[in-house]
């Protein structure tokens, strides 16, 4: 049997770049602007969707989607139900982000029923990723209070549990399927320092999981991209504001080639 050369990040880039994939995404109100610029500067054509009237529609015909609960609420979460349903059924990618997934019964209920809709793709930070795996974790709101060591025995639990791969987002990225795991150790201290960066990440993984054959490096392929952008944007950036900004233009500007070269993908 003939053994095929593994695809490069950059080579999953331009794929992206050329399908420019319809991403579905039922968002928080904070994300959604962020979030859409970001897929937009990418190479993706987002789309801000969550009436419950029509929410599975629109998954049926979109590339993928993505299920944000940051600031979810009862007819939101029927949406996102139909949609993901929506998604499997007519066999798009879904990414499931769990924002604060620890706060309270009524966030945890959510996501476990998002869980039974098996989505293709979990993108949290620490503390998220360690909660929906069953353990404690130390955040009370959006922001991450643990390392991501600490929750990669429980991504590579609740990726075995759920079929789906599972991000792990922080200084260095963890990814895994339940039995590859990888770190992505691009990216820069002032990503966190911008809301939404992580929900419109979420976005991106989507992306490039509509293009991708293998959900594992497909991801890790869109983390390094995304962390990548985040060290270019950061050079000349005084803080918060000038960065976000130029990270836009970072994520838009990256070429494949640089992608490669500056990817730090490296087998956990
Ligand atoms: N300290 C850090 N150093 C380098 N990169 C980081 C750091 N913290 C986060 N990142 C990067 O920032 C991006 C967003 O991840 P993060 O874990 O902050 O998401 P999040 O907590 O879900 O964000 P939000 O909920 O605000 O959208 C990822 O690309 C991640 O690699
Ligand atoms: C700040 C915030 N609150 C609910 S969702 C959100 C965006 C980052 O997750
Ligand atoms: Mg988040």
């Amino acid at each position: 049997m003939t053994q095929t050369a593994p695809i490069s990040p950059g080579a999953r880039l331009a794929a992206m770049r050329a399908a420019a994939p319809l991403i579905h995404n039922i968002t928080n109100y904070v994300a959604m602007n962020v979030m859409a610029n970001v897929l937009l500067a990418a190479g993706a054509s987002p789309a801000m969707v969550h009436a419950r009237e029509e929410a599975a529609d629109f998954a049926a015909v979109a590339s993928a989607l993505t299920v944000n609960i940051g600031t979810i609420s009862p007819p939101w979460a029927e949406a996102m139900e139909a949609a993901a349903a929506s998604a499997v059924a007519h066999g798009k990618p879904w990414v499931l982000d769990p924002v604060a997934v620890f706060a309270s019964g009524y966030r945890s209920g959510a996501c476990t029923r998002l869980l039974d809709l098996r989505p293709t793709a979990i993108r949290g930070n620490a503390s998220e990723i360690l909660a929906q795996s069953g353990g404690a974790a130390g955040a009370s709101g959006a922001d991450a209070g643990d390392e991501v060591s600490a929750a990669e025995d429980g991504a590579r639990a609740l990726a075995r549990r759920s079929g789906a791969v599972v991000a792990v987002t922080g200084p260095v990225d963890f990814v895994t399927d339940g039995t590859r795991a990888l770190r992505v150790a691009n990216g820069h201290g002032l990503m966190p320092k911008v809301t939404a960066l992580g929900c419109s990440l979420t976005g991106v993984v989507a992306a490039f999981l509509a293009t991708g054959e293998d959900p594992l490096d497909a991801a890790a392929a869109a983390l390094a991209f995304y962390g990548l952008a985040g060290e270019r944007a950061a050079q000349g950036a005084t803080g918060p504001g000038g960065f976000a900004v130029a990270f836009l233009d970072a994520l838009h500007a990256l070429t494949p080639a640089e992608l490669d070269a500056g990817a730090r993908i490296e087998a956990a």
